[in-house]
């Protein structure tokens, strides 16, 4: 492998043994914002992935003046919070890619809490300048109250639930508009409540009522979002291909556990064995249709494993794939597009994976900074050869994926 590019090639045979995931970035990056406002408690099984190392490194670096998020979204929004309603004075900023991912549904909110930020470069977007908290005086008992629109990203509801306990008489959030990747505030709302948090889930009304966090042990579970390119492997390998994967749970927070349903169509069957899931092939349905509103780290696998295996696929719930890594219905657009495969856009936001004669020989495809680029891509080497470039883009959240792919018979060169 070298830093430009790594080619990949099946040694051919079908798919078997063990393979190690990375923990859930998103237990793990929730599980530090809440240890560091509860002051203590162990975290065992912390991912080792970059975008968790930084936030452990961000959230103990209590002197900075500057705080880099890089491209991770999570630490951007969550340090947001946590950086305002512990009254620091930073300046907050990301990669040219996060300086175009939108934070002001966040920042308005905060603001009306209390918190005094400034944007330092374009309005709307980070870097932001943390000015301190200077909340107004609340009403005896009564909720601070927000509306936030929930059709951006959720991480800025999840951001600003985490902080609640932290407000003298709690927070109240009302929901407004379409709400995306739900399962992920349902996560959040989980692992406060492991820390003692009082949570009610009222629709669309959620409401942190007045309780301290508290201490508390909390073991991460393996990333589903990363179990999605093994099920994919699965899908695509040769006959018989089989793969075991420790550490998922069958009752989990991960929204992204939605893998296991999608994938029943698309040829892999998951059974729950002692500590984690045995994945083995079954027949594919002929087509699917799945809104990925609740799942959006799952398209880019999903469209991949339909492209290939001719599965008429149709996809709704795609819009915030425009504001992540990359814009990732382009980028899925144009490299599907060098194998013959197409992702169009219907009516209304209905998007269609269709390929006439997919091939894999030789391919080389761009990442764009995007992890699940490369990702998503790579089971296609079980199809054929394949050059997959900027390799290292996958240490945001799956670090061990290539030697992962190295161990279980892919000749990476
Ligand atoms: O809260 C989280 O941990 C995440 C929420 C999702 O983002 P959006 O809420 O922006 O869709 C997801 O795509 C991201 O990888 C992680
Ligand atoms: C969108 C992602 O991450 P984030 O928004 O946390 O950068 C992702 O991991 O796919």
């Amino acid at each position: 492998m070298n830093s430009i590019s790594l080619t990949l090639r099946w040694s051919g045979g079908p798919l078997s043994g063990t393979a190690q995931l990375p923990a859930s970035k998103s237990e793990s990056n929730r599980a530090l914002i809440i240890q560091a406002l509860a002051g203590s408690g162990h975290l065992d099984n912390l991912s080792d992935a970059n975008d968790t190392q930084l936030m452990q490194r961000l959230l103990a670096d209590g002197a900075a003046e500057t705080l880099d998020a890089e491209d991770a979204g999570t630490v951007m929004r969550f340090l947001t919070a946590y950086l305002a309603v512990t009254n620091r004075h930073a300046l907050l900023t990301g990669t040219a890619r996060m300086k175009e991912r939108p934070i002001m549904v966040l920042v308005d909110a905060l603001r009306e809490l209390g918190a005094q930020i400034e944007y330092a470069e374009t309005e709307g977007f980070p870097p932001l300048r943390l000015q301190g908290w200077q909340p107004g005086p609340t009403a005896d008992g009564e909720l601070a109250e927000l509306s936030v629109r929930g059709d951006i990203s959720s991480q800025y509801i999840s951001a600003l639930l985490m902080i609640g306990p932290m407000l003298p008489n709690g927070l109240r959030v009302n929901l407004v508009g379409k709400v995306g990747s739900r399962p992920y505030i349902r996560m959040t709302q989980a692992l406060m409540q492991h820390f003692g948090a009082n949570f009610r889930d009222l629709g669309t009304v959620l409401e942190v009522r007045p309780a301290a966090y508290q201490a508390a042990d909390y073991t991460i579970e393996s990333d589903w979002s990363a179990a999605s390119y093994w099920y994919a492997m699965v899908a695509l390998g040769p006959a018989g291909s089989e793969i075991t994967l420790p550490g998922l749970r069958q009752y989990s927070w991960q929204g992204d556990q939605a893998i296991v349903g999608i994938m029943e169509k698309l040829g892999v069957a998951t059974e729950f064995v002692a500590d984690g899931v045995r994945l083995t092939q079954i027949p594919p349905a002929p087509e699917l249709t799945h809104d990925f509103t609740d799942c959006p780290d799952l398209a880019q696998t999903v469209a991949v494993v339909a492209a290939a295996q001719g599965t008429n696929l149709v996809m709704t719930g795609l819009e915030s794939l425009r504001i992540k890594e990359t814009d990732r219905i382009a980028a899925l657009q144009t490299e599907l597009a060098s194998f013959g495969a197409y992702l169009l856009e219907e009516a209304d936001e209905h998007f269609r994976v269709t390929a006439e004669s997919f091939r894999v020989d030789g391919q080389e495809v761009s990442t764009y900074h995007d992890h699940r680029m490369a990702m998503a891509f790579a089971p296609l080497a079980l199809r054929g050869p394949l050059t997959i470039q900027d390799p290292k883009v996958v240490r945001k959240s799956y670090p061990q994926f290539w030697s992962e792919l190295e161990k279980a018979g892919f000749q990476i060169g």
